[in-house]
């Protein structure tokens, strides 16, 4: 009964009433006081103790660790300018109480998460991108700690690459080609509207293969409303003065009500408003795809959604996992896929003369009456570098994604990396050393023509390391670096892409190569250039090919009733009641009255 408990609770507040009256309150003060300094005394042990095996790095206070020392922007090239200074290629920086390690160089990214790939297959606590997002739920963030969970995130992996894997990335050639023949109509049509048709792009292509349903215009409220998740996400995760670093250094304050002041800032995370969003989504997907008539059906790609649906019982699937698994495509392929793309944009303003040059060979391979195709590749070196450049000149998972972390202690170069914690790859700074990459600012292609001058050896067969490392490498790279490939290769091909002119004095406005946003998925902050068809002949080609591709694409046309923005707002409304997660994650009604 409710009365008894309460009259047990004021019972018991007496009696500490009272022994505290008995002892003396300003006894209890000093004895609270000791403890906590014993505390923090053991703490602070710990803290040194661990400094004097680890990567060397700033020296770190109580409880605050370095963190007062972070930059507001940028910290990736804080991070490079330490591990100068240390003339080291690992540095420890500790965020509050916990100790990160920065990895600064190619070589020894490598011999740690590619050689040592078993060991650091795992992501290190994460209170805020992982507990308070899709955490166990969520490939992206999925920790392992022991055999259930190993097997659990290979399931999880399995699962993704059946979607996007090496093996069916192929079948996605039509999509992308298609898809990035109508980017080059619209940036003849509209050319002052580039970020948002290159965010229509990437949002289309995933949207397709996980969905089935196109994204046919630039104001379909899922670009927008995923693009900026995915920011406030990656803003959110990038270790610098906002970053919610006590939370992550006092894990027990993310049991508090979200009015506390810790939970400023992110947004909707723990409400798990987007599980539910995805989850309709793909049950809307699979409805529609049923209904359309079996030629239609044979004509396109499954939708992963269909394929993973049936594969939920085999495997046990909760639904947030189901939705985790589909939302990952948006999350994971459309932010980091349509801003590499706007980097290639500022590398064009930038640097002229590479454009021509891979123009050059293009008109030699390919000709003005048609664009380049995939086909055309073993015989465009310079194109194939020029991409590779794009990738690596300012990648957009600047710090490499989220940390990997060793299940047991590792030693690299007699340094401890002990176990369980975060350990992540510093991509500005591994692409920027001038010893694997002479005037690592300069775009320029022809570092990766074997026999030219700033031509250096680099790990792995790739010669960038865009896509992270070992066993959490990038689930999507096979796609992405197809879609770069054929979107980079048309455009080049098709428009020359310029700096802006000032209206007034018709001079060239400068570009800025530095003016990037914050985030983890870094993009190039707006600036405008001129984008113009060069040639007659090229301009009938993209007309017509383009206009073909929205013809081929008509199947995959479709509606979809859900907005993340109002969605869970409808939901509430309809149901009287809240979507939330059981202890196994699915979704339970409860009433919210
Ligand atoms: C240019 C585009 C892309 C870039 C630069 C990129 C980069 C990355 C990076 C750096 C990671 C972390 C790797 C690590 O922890 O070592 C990652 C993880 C991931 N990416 Fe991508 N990605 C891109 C596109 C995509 C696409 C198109 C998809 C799917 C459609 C995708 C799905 C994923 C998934 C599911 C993970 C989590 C893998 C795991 O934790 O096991 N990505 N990506």
């Amino acid at each position: 009964m409710l009365s008894d408990r309460l009259v047990l609770d004021n019972l018991s507040l007496l009696r500490v009433q009272a022994a505290v009256a008995e002892v003396g309150t300003l006894n209890v003060l000093l004895a609270f006081l000791a403890v906590a300094a014993t505390a923090l005394v053991a703490d602070y042990a710990r803290m040194l103790y661990l400094r004097s095996k680890m990567p060397p790095g700033p020296f770190p206070y109580p409880i605050i660790g370095n963190t007062y020392s972070l930059p507001e922007n940028k910290p990736w090239i804080y991070f490079e300018e330490l591990s100068k200074y240390y003339k080291t290629p690992l540095i420890t920086f500790w965020i509050g109480r916990n100790p990160t390690v920065w990895i600064n160089d190619a070589w020894a990214a490598h011999e740690i998460f590619e050689k040592k790939a078993q060991i650091y297959a795992s992501r290190p606590r994460m209170v805020v991108f992982g507990e308070l997002g899709g955490g166990q739920s969520s490939l992206v963030t999925m920790r392992i700690r022991n055999n259930e969970e190993r097997d659990h995130w290979r399931v999880h992996r399995k699962l993704m690459h059946l979607g996007v894997g090496v093996q069916s990335v192929r079948g996605y050639r039509a999509i992308q080609n298609n898809e990035s023949k109508i980017v080059a109509l619209d940036f003849l049509r509209e050319p002052k509207e580039y970020v948002k048709h290159l965010e229509r792009y990437a949002t289309s292509v995933v949207s397709i293969i996980g969905f089935g349903r196109r994204v046919a215009s630039y104001n379909d409220p899922i670009i927008t409303e995923v693009i900026a998740l995915m920011q406030l996400a990656a803003d959110l995760n990038v270790p610098g003065k906002s970053f919610p670093m006590l939370l992550e250094t006092f894990p027990i304050l993310a049991k508090f009500p979200r009015s506390m002041p810790w939970f400023r800032g992110l947004g909707t995370r723990n409400q798990k408003g987007g599980h539910y969003f995805f989850h309709s989504l793909a049950e809307e997907a699979i409805e529609q795809y049923d209904q359309k008539p079996p030629a239609q059906q044979a004509a396109m790609p499954t939708p992963y959604v269909k394929t993973l649906f049936g594969e939920a019982d085999k495997y046990n699937l909760s639904s947030a996992e189901l939705s985790s698994l589909t939302a990952n495509l948006f999350g994971a392929g459309s932010d980091t896929s349509s801003s590499t793309l706007i980097t290639f944009v500022l590398a064009c303003c930038a640097f002229p003369e590479t454009v021509k040059r891979a123009q050059k060979e293009l008109d030699a391979v390919v000709g003005s009456g048609r664009s380049p195709h995939w086909d055309d590749s073993p015989n465009l070196p310079y194109m194939n570098a020029f991409v590779k450049e794009v990738l690596r000149w300012r990648s957009v998972a600047i710090i490499g994604g989220q940390p990997h972390s060793p299940t047991q202690d590792d030693s690299y170069n007699g340094w401890l990396i002990p176990a369980g914690s975060w350990v992540q790859g510093n991509v500005w700074a591994i692409h920027h050393h001038d010893r694997e990459f002479p005037e690592p600012d300069r775009f320029y292609p022809d570092r990766y023509l074997e026999g030219n001058e700033l031509h250096r050896p680099f790990p792995g067969d790739k010669g960038y390391m865009t896509f992270g490392w070992g066993r959490r490498v990038c689930s999507g790279q096979a796609l992405a670096e197809q879609g770069t490939w054929i979107t980079v290769a048309r455009l080049v091909w098709g428009f020359n892409i310029r700096k802006a002119r000032d209206p007034q004095t018709g001079k060239e406005m400068s570009v800025d190569i530095f003016a990037y946003t914050n985030g983890l998925n870094m993009r190039p902050l707006p600036f405008k250039c001129e984008i113009t068809p060069r040639s007659e002949e090229i301009r009938s080609s993209i007309v017509r090919e383009g206009e073909q591709a929205l013809d081929d694409l008509k199947i995959h046309d479709g509606e979809s009733k859900y907005r993340m923005s109002t969605y869970y707002q409808q939901e509430k409304k309809k149901l009287a009641a809240e979507p939330i997660l059981d202890e196994q994650g699915n979704v339970k009604i409860v009433n919210v009255k």
